[in-house]
Parts: structure tokens; C-alpha cells; sequence
């Protein structure tokens, strides 16, 4: 069966792919290939649209950009120009951020083992809310304040009990899960019950996320049904009112034809709806609603380029059209199992004429990016794009086979800016030093055949 991709695309009348106005070709032209792009005023319009939900629904919020979707100084500088919030899950993501002079108010700082460094380095920037995770980060924290006396606010993420629709991997509410406090068990109240004896720790609210790439609102029902009780407990048995609840990310979104997400502001219309309920069911104020949404904002804006190389045509399977990327800066596909659709840029409508595989250049036969790809004629050198990568690719990519990362480049009004370099085969030997050299031993220096090859 050929199926066509119907995502959002734009096109010009020579059909070429056009990415914020700018035809692909050229992009790849200047900036080569593999190379990432981001049409950075879809980015600012989905932001947009869970803002004008907030709005619209009369309710305090923050809107948290979960920045383990896409990490750069650039775009920490659009959330900010946003006036977003961001969340991190890493130092490294917090450096970045900070380097981006990103308000260090605005950060959230999540991970269920963040180092005695790491916390200390949010402590030190006067990162606005600390997510706190489990028990080992409660002492740290406590001992860290003991040296650094200051008041930081921190949230308590708890384990909704919710196993969300999506890939198993994609899966972090569940009892059985390696983040946050549960709740059944009696290790939240007992967490509630270590933060209130500090003055230092300020409880602003509680976080629950229940995973990635959800479709259906039955999770969210039920993960707001869980956090909520949770509140009414602990106005119950602490009187604390809860000034925040974050209900983290995961909104969905359409990576090939046969995906049909709702639109992720519509999830969370519904969030909202079922908190204000909640809260006025049980005589509670309502809390300030905190979304963490990643892939939803960054992923459809997000378009993977490559060149398409070398073919293998074998009788009655499915070819292989290789291009000059794959699992190294998109994982996706190899690790969950994921689909993604594309089109040749430089000729985007020409008639399908078979159905291939795309596959990459690492050396592993699990290494294709896409398993049933329409395509029409194609040659070497024309040029592939693959649509929605924005979330999880770039910041997924590795060196595998000591290949370089892509370049990123933004496009926004019309204008291309290069965000983040091509690795090159130097910055790759960059971190490696000369073992022979040092440590080998029985090193001969005037017979070191190592260097005359
Ligand atoms: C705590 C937390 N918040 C937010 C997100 C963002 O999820 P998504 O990119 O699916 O919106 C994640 C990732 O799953 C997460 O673990
Ligand atoms: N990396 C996952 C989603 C993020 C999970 C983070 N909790 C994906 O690409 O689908």
C-alpha cells in the first residue's frame, strides 16, 4: 500500500519543501547535511496556544518548557523572550540555560539523582523551584542548606499510579517507576512530613507526570483524580494548601498520516476543567496549574535534512534508500520503535512510484528511520527531510561510529541563523588523549609505529 504523508508542510510553486519561507535546497546548500532546522515561529505559536487556554479558563499558571526535548542556548533564549518557564533535568541543561541568561527564577530543576553538585550549583544560581524526587535529595538538600543557608521553593513529585498510552519507555507515572515519592505506600506524606521540620524548604506544591506521546485525556483524568486526593489529604491531615500543581508533559503529537493527536491545548483544557472541579468539590482554593510540555512544542516545528546516497534492490523485499544520518542524531525510530514520515524536499509532490526504507549510515542493520517511506524516482543527491524530529532527536544524538552531530540552524521571518555548529572529525579527538603515551609502559618513542602509519 503507498501511503502519503498529510503532516503540514509548506511548498512553493517549484515543490520544493520550504521551512519558514526558505526552500530546504538552499538551507542544505549553505549549512550541508545532515543538518536539523526549526521553524521557530511554529514553536512560538504552540506556545501561544497553551498560554491562550490558561487565559481563556481564568486560571494562575506557568507554562514549563521540559528542555530535555531540545537543549541549546538559542532556544532557552526564544522561551525567554516568551516569557516561559523551563524546566532541566541535568547540570549541563542548567548551564546552558544560565549561559542563555535564562531567568534562573523561571527554572525548574528535576531528576531523580541529582548530584550533591548539581543541587548545590541550583542553590548557588538561585534556580526558582527544585523538584524534588526522592529521599536521598531531601538530605542533600538539608545539608546543603546547613552550608549555604538560603530559602529555596521546592516541589514534591509524586508516582501518580497512572501507566499512560504510550511506549513502555515512554512510561514514568506507573507505582512501579523510578521517579518520585508514592503515594500509597505512605512515602509522600512521610517526605511532606521531612520538608515541613525545614524552614529552608519552602513547599510551594506537588508534580506528577505520567509519560510521553499521549494521545488519550484518560491518563490525565485520572492522574489529576490521584494528585488531587493527595491534596485534600494533606489539607486533611497538615492543613497545607498547595499553591502549585504541576501536572508535568507528555502531550502527543502526529508523526506520520495515521496519527491522530487531539490538539495538545484541548488536553489541557480538560486538565484544567477536572482541577477546577476538584477543588471546588472538596472546598479547596484552586492551585496554580503548571504544564511541562516538550515534544509538543519543539517536535512539529523540527525538520531532519540528509542527503540521500547509495540504494540495495533486493528481489521481492523492500529496498533500501540509505541517507547520510540516522540513529546518531535520531534514536527514535531504533530505540522505541518509532514512525516518522518524509518527503524529498526538492520535489515534494512527484508521483510515488515505490514504497522503501530509509535507512542510515551506522553500522547497525536496526539503523532505519523510516520502515515504509512512499517515494518517487530519486537519485543520489537528492535531498530527504524528515518531518517532527524537533523533540528528542538532536538532544538524543550521539557520536555512535564517531560520526559528527549536524549542525541546527533556526529559521524564523524569512531569515536562516545557524544555533548550533557541525560537529567536526577534530572536535571528535578533541577529549581523547594518547594512551600509548602516557601510561603504556614499555613505550619505545624512536620505534612508535603508531605515529608513522
Ligand atoms: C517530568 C517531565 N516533565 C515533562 C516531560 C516532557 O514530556 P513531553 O516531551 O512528552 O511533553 C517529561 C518527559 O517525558 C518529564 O519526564
Ligand atoms: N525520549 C522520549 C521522551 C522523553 C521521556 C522523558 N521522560 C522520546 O523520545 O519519546
Amino acid at each position: 500500500m503507498i501511503m502519503s504523508a498529510n503532516l503540514d508542510i509548506e511548498t512553493n510553486a517549484e515543490d520544493q519543501l520550504t521551512i519558514g519561507g526558505i526552500e530546504a535546497t538552499k538551507l542544505v546548500q549553505q549549512y550541508g547535511t545532515p543538518l536539523n532546522v526549526y521553524d521557530v515561529a511554529r514553536i512560538r505559536s504552540q506556545i501561544r496556544k497553551f498560554k491562550k487556554v490558561f487565559e481563556e479558563e481564568q486560571t494562575e499558571y506557568e507554562v514549563s518548557y521540559a528542555s530535555k526535548a531540545f537543549s541549546s542556548i538559542a532556544i532557552f533564549q526564544v522561551m525567554s523572550q516568551e516569557n516561559m518557564h523551563i524546566d532541566v533535568v541535568s547540570g549541563g541543561e542548567l548551564y546552558t540555560a544560565l549561559q542563555a541568561h535564562f531567568p534562573a527564577s523561571q527554572i525548574s530543576f528535576h531528576g531523580n539523582n541529582k548530584s550533591r553538585e548539581e543541587l548545590s550549583m541550583a542553590l548557588e544560581n538561585h534556580v526558582g523551584t527544585i523538584i524534588v524526587d526522592n529521599f536521598h535529595e531531601l538530605e542533600l538538600l538539608q545539608s546543603l542548606l546547613e552550608e549555604q543557608p538560603t530559602t529555596v521553593n521546592i516541589i514534591l513529585r509524586v508516582a501518580p499510579g497512572v501507566s499512560a498510552h504510550t511506549h513502555e519507555y515512554d512510561q514514568t507515572g506507573q507505582i512501579d517507576s523510578k521517579f518520585g515519592f508514592d503515594i500509597d505506600s505512605g512515602q509522600a506524606d512521610q517526605a511532606f512530613e521531612i520538608v515541613n521540620q525545614n524552614s529552608n524548604l519552602n513547599l510551594i506544591g506537588i508534580h506528577g507526570h505520567i509519560g510521553s506521546q499521549i494521545f488519550e485525556s484518560e491518563g490525565f483524568d485520572l492522574e489529576v483524580e490521584r494528585l488531587m486526593q493527595l491534596l485534600v489529604h494533606w489539607k486533611k491531615r497538615y492543613d497545607f494548601v498547595s499553591e502549585v500543581l504541576n501536572v508535568g508533559g507528555g502531550f502527543g503529537i502526529q508523526y506520520v498520516g495515521t496519527d491522530n493527536p487531539p490538539a495538545p491545548e484541548e488536553l489541557v483544557r480538560q486538565i484544567i476543567q477536572n482541577v477546577r472541579q476538584a477543588a471546588e468539590q472538596n472546598h479547596l482554593p484552586l492551585p496554580a496549574i503548571w504544564i511541562e510540555p516538550g515534544r509538543s512544542l519543539v517536535g512539529p516545528a523540527g525538520y531532519s535534512l540528509y542527503t540521500i546516497g547509495s540504494r540495495k534492490d533486493i528481489p521481492n523485499y523492500q529496498p533500501y534508500v540509505s541517507v547520510d544520518g540516522g540513529m546518531g542524531d535520531n534514536i527514535r525510530p531504533a530505540l522505541y520503535q518509532a514512525d516518522y514520515s518524509g518527503v524529498v524536499a526538492n520535489k515534494v509532490h512527484a508521483p510515488v512510484v515505490e514504497n522503501v526504507r530509509i535507512s542510515g549510515k551506522y553500522c547497525e542493520s536496526g539503523d532505519i528511520l523510516i520502515k515504509n517511506q512512499p517515494l518517487p524516482e530519486t537519485k543520489p543527491g537528492d535531498i530527504f527531510a524528515i518531518l517532527a524530529t524537533g523533540a528528542y532527536g538532536y538532544s538524543m544524538a550521539s557520536n555512535y561510529n564517531r560520526n559528527p552531530r549536524p549542525a541546527v540552524v533556526f529559521v524564523e521571518n524569512d531569515r536562516a541563523q545557524i544555533v548550533i555548529k557541525r560537529e567536526t572529525f577534530q572536535d571528535l579527538v578533541n577529549l581523547d588523549s594518547e594512551y600509548f603515551i602516557n601510561i603504556g609502559g614499555n613505550y619505545d618513542k624512536e620505534n612508535d609505529r603508531t605515529r608513522n602509519y
